[in-house]
């Protein structure tokens, strides 16, 4: 009896003591009503997150909170309040979360997951050397020829749009980490690199499956509820391995026989080999750093392709608009270049408009905090998950007017436009803002600039000869893209 007293009123003083220490700590920013002990748990948004949490700012502010099982979630629904953090005060906000369900499915080392620190730092290096503004000059030949061949493959396979998109993005993410070339078609590679997408896709919601939530579920037997992601991760880990490993070995193969195309890790190995530092943990991180420009670089820009045809289907005139300004600066005498891109200043604001309408991950990568915290008088607890709410962000009337419209000219200077700024965001904040940005952007603004100097882009047409309307709908995920829509692609009848 004695014992069950005493524990009785240990409990009751923690209790008390938490409650002294919430009473006399600032508020945490403010949220939607909560249930007593379980917080926000029923009203969490498991679909359409972003877009939930863009109305619950509407009512609450740019910042709010929800607490659910014990965790702190943190949304930032303003550019200025996500710079304040996220930047400002980066040394706090740099930090990620672990993924439990990413971690036993294989992907690792994987910059995008790893937490703050040395290991971190040394990703970014790698990564950061081999996609600067200045590295990704080396690859714009490439994506040129490809945007062009992509082009030509749009106009024949209209129906297999984003199957192409996928392999433009998953040609060029190849080419640049192992100097692979992949074809459109049947190519063992492109197979290895679509499992891997397809475990990312299939594996819940990013850090937020019950194991995410409780990671000793790991350990209980299959039947066990919760458990189903836990045990899809043990049954398909060797693909995810398989995509780290397989692309890796030919690249190592091809450099001691002196035949390896240029790449970042045939950059990265031949420098760790003539250091004489190829020690496994340095040849680990390098397997790792490669693996990532796949995996962060190709289902991002291809959704952010989807975007733009999507666009293309339901606005013909901005595609009559770039065309004309295209045929200005081409002449109709030859395809865009880089080169041109000074001379283009509607096409620039069609990929950037691209970015705003729908970023192509919505919350971001969640962030998390490594110290208590007072932003404005409200307290931010260490260890809260800091997610910035791009997609909110992109719809701000303060600074994007009526911005449920697609509608390229807002860049513009006035008075053709309304001067509104590009949407920088779409790529993240601070110290783990998006690496391979440069990269991204040019793949997104020489396919935009080359589809529209040479397609015309329609709705599909019903047996009646009628224009099918597209009832717009995304995938949910950490990326998340447009379902599928009819569209008809077909060659400028115009063009040389
Ligand atoms: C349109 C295409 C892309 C979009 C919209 C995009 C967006 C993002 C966002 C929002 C983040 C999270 C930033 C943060 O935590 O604040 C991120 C991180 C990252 N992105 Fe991208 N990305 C794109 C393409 C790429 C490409 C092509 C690559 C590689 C070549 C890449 C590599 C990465 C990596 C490695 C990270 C993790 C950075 C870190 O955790 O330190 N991304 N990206």
């Amino acid at each position: 009896m004695l014992p069950t007293i005493v524990l009785l009123l240990g409990l009751a003083g923690a209790f008390v003591c938490w409650r002294v220490f919430r009473s006399t700590r600032p508020p945490l920013p403010p949220g939607p009503p909560a249930d007593p002990l379980i917080g926000h748990l029923r009203v969490v948004p498991t679909e359409n997150q972003a877009a939930i949490f863009h109305d619950w700012s509407q009512r609450y502010g740019e910042i709010i909170a929800i607490e659910a099982l014990g965790r702190t979630m943190v949304i930032l629904d303003s550019v200025a309040v996500a710079t304040d953090l996220l930047e400002k005060r980066s040394a706090v906000y740099s930090d990620r979360p672990v993924f439990t369900i990413y971690n036993m499915i294989g992907f690792t080392p994987a910059l995008v997951l790893l937490p703050y620190g040395k290991q971190m730092q040394k990703h970014r290096k790698i990564l950061h050397a081999n996609l600067t503004p200045t590295a990704c000059l080396a690859w714009r030949d490439f994506q040129t020829e490809n945007a062009r061949r992509l082009s030509a493959l749009l106009v024949q396979q209209c129906e297999e749009y984003e199957r192409l998109f996928n392999w433009f993005t998953t040609a060029l993410t190849m080419k640049v980490a192992y100097g692979l070339d992949i074809t459109p078609e049947n190519d063992k590679y492109l197979e290895i690199a679509d499992d891997s997408t397809f475990m990312l896709n299939n594996s819940g919601p990013p850090g937020g499956t019950p194991v995410d939530l409780f990671p000793f579920l790991q350990h209980f037997p299959s039947w066990f509820p919760g458990v189903y992601y836990a045990n899809f991760a043990r049954k398909w880990r060797h693909k995810v391995r398989r995509f780290y490993e397989v692309p890796f070995e030919k690249v190592q193969k091809d450099l001691a026989e002196g035949k390896a195309q240029p790449s970042m890790l045939a950059t990265e190995l031949d420098q760790l080999f003539q250091t004489d530092s190829a020690t496994p943990e340095n040849i680990d991180d390098i397997k790792g750093a490669a693996a990532q420009i796949f995996i962060a670089g190709s289902e991002t820009t291809s959704s952010a392709l989807l975007v733009f045809l999507l666009n293309m289907v339901l606005h013909p005139e901005v595609q009559k608009r770039a065309r004309e300004e295209l045929d200005r600066v081409l002449g109709r005498e030859r395809l865009p270049e880089f080169s041109d891109y000074d001379s283009l200043p509607y096409i620039e604001c069609v990929a950037q408009e691209v970015l705003r309408w729908y970023p192509v991950a919505p919350l971001g990568v969640p962030h998390q905090s490594t110290e208590d915290d007072i932003y404005k008088g409200m307290f931010i607890p260490k260890g809260a998950l800091v997610m910035p709410n791009l997609r909110g962000m992109s719809q701000d009337e303060a600074v994007y007017a009526n911005p449920k419209e697609f509608n390229p000219s807002r860049f513009l200077s006035k008075p053709t436009g309304n001067q509104e700024p590009f949407f920088s965001s779409a790529f993240g904040f601070g110290r783990r803002i998006c690496i391979g940005r440069h990269l991204a952007y040019n793949s997104l603004w020489i396919v935009v600039a080359t589809i529209l100097a040479t397609c015309e882009i329609s709705p599909a047409v019903d047996k009646d000869g009628k224009d099918i309307k597209i009832d717009i709908a995304y995938t949910t995920g950490i990326t998340s893209r447009p379902k599928p829509f009819a569209c008809n692609i077909r060659r400028r009848p115009d063009i040389f």
